[in-house]
């Protein structure tokens, strides 16, 4: 059986026009959960920013979020460079005025055993991930602090940020940093009304997965008999969640990371299975040196 289906898209928990004349900023909002996200923002009313590096996807965001009759702004953005996250913000306001919510959803990630990853294969996820995150969450309070307003954050993150993630030790290692940096910025920052929190997926399969990712979950189906939910997160769960916590009804909620995965990451057996090696769930040979 597992747990129940959620209410069909389009349904919400929160009353209609809660964003009403508000601006989210979704970083990675052309695809997958970000898309996602954003969508249900804009159906409480938002006006929504969406930024990442490719044309594709941001002309994606805006076919999406059209559907809704949000007015949407789309910017080309490498996250890893802060004066371009200082232009996109700048665009943001030029269209809306400064945005009210940042959801820092981009991130990197590919498969790969610790002991084969390049360094600049290292760099590139922390890069993305943990230091993209922390230049946008910056750029957002800089401003906010500057003018005296409130604002919310959401740094979307991973749960090998607690467990550590094998086959992924650069994305594991900067989803940690990711989450620490939400302790400790909601501290630093909630004196001056922002409030900063993380949120985390379980396993939320869609299209725009990458190729590699795609093919190691080549197994997974729908009704996964391997979480104990019995099943994999729909997009719309994670979009309700991210509504919520940067709502004005989850105002003292601060400094929390939400899991939202089913209790995937609380799984253990009463015996451990036999272990598999990243190497030989990954199809690879014994390592040797170049
Ligand atoms: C083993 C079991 C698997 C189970 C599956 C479970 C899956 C659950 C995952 C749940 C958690 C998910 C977290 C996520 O973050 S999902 C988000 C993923 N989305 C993306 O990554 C989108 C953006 N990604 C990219 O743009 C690129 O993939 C990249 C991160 C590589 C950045 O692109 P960029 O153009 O800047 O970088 P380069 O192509 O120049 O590459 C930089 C270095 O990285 C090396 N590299 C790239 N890909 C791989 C690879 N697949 N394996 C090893 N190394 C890789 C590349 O060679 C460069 O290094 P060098 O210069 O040294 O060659
Ligand atoms: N899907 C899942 O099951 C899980 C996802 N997550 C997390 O959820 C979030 C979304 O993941 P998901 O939707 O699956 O992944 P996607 O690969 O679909 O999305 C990643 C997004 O990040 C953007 N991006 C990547 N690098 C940069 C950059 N340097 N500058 C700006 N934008 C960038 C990409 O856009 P562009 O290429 O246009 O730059 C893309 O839209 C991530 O934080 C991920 O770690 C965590 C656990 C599980």
């Amino acid at each position: 059986m597992g747990l129940p289906e959620p209410p069909a898209l389009g349904a919400s928990a929160l009353p209609a026009g809660t964003y009403a004349g508000r601006t989210v900023f979704v970083t990675g909002g052309g695809t997958g959960l970000g898309r996602a996200i954003a969508l249900e923002f804009a159906r409480l009313g938002a006006n929504l920013v969406v930024a990442s590096r490719k044309e594709e996807h941001l002309a994606a965001a805006r076919e999406t979020l059209a559907e809704t009759g949000a007015k949407v702004r789309t910017v080309s953005c490498d996250i890893r460079e802060p004066e371009q996250i200082t232009a996109a913000f700048d665009a943001a306001v030029e269209s809306f005025g400064p945005p009210d919510v940042l959801i820092n959803n981009a991130a990197a990630n590919f498969p790969v055993p610790a002991e084969e990853m390049s360094p600049n294969a290292w760099r590139t996820v922390v890069d993305i991930t943990l230091n993209g995150t922390y230049f946008c969450a910056r750029e957002f309070a800089r401003r906010h602090l500057a003018a005296g307003t409130p604002g919310s954050i959401v740094n979307i993150g991973a749960s090998y940020a607690w467990t550590g993630g094998p086959g992924f030790a650069h994305s594991a290692a900067a989803k940690a940093g990711v989450k620490n940096m939400v302790e400790t910025l909601a501290v630093e920052w909630g004196p001056y009304g922002i409030q900063v929190n993380g949120l985390v997926p379980g396993l939320f399969p869609h299209e725009d997965m990458t190729a590699d990712i795609k093919g190691n979950l080549a197994g997974t189906h729908d009704k996964d008999p391997c979480q104990p939910a019995m099943r994999v997160g729909r997009l719309r769960e994670l979009g309700w969640a991210a509504t919520f916590l940067a709502s004005p009804y989850a105002r003292f909620v601060s400094g929390h990371t939400l899991v939202v995965d089913g209790a995937n990451w609380q799984r253990r057996g009463l015996v451990n299975p036999p272990v598999v090696t990243v190497r030989q769930q990954m199809g690879k040979g014994p390592f040797v040196l170049p």
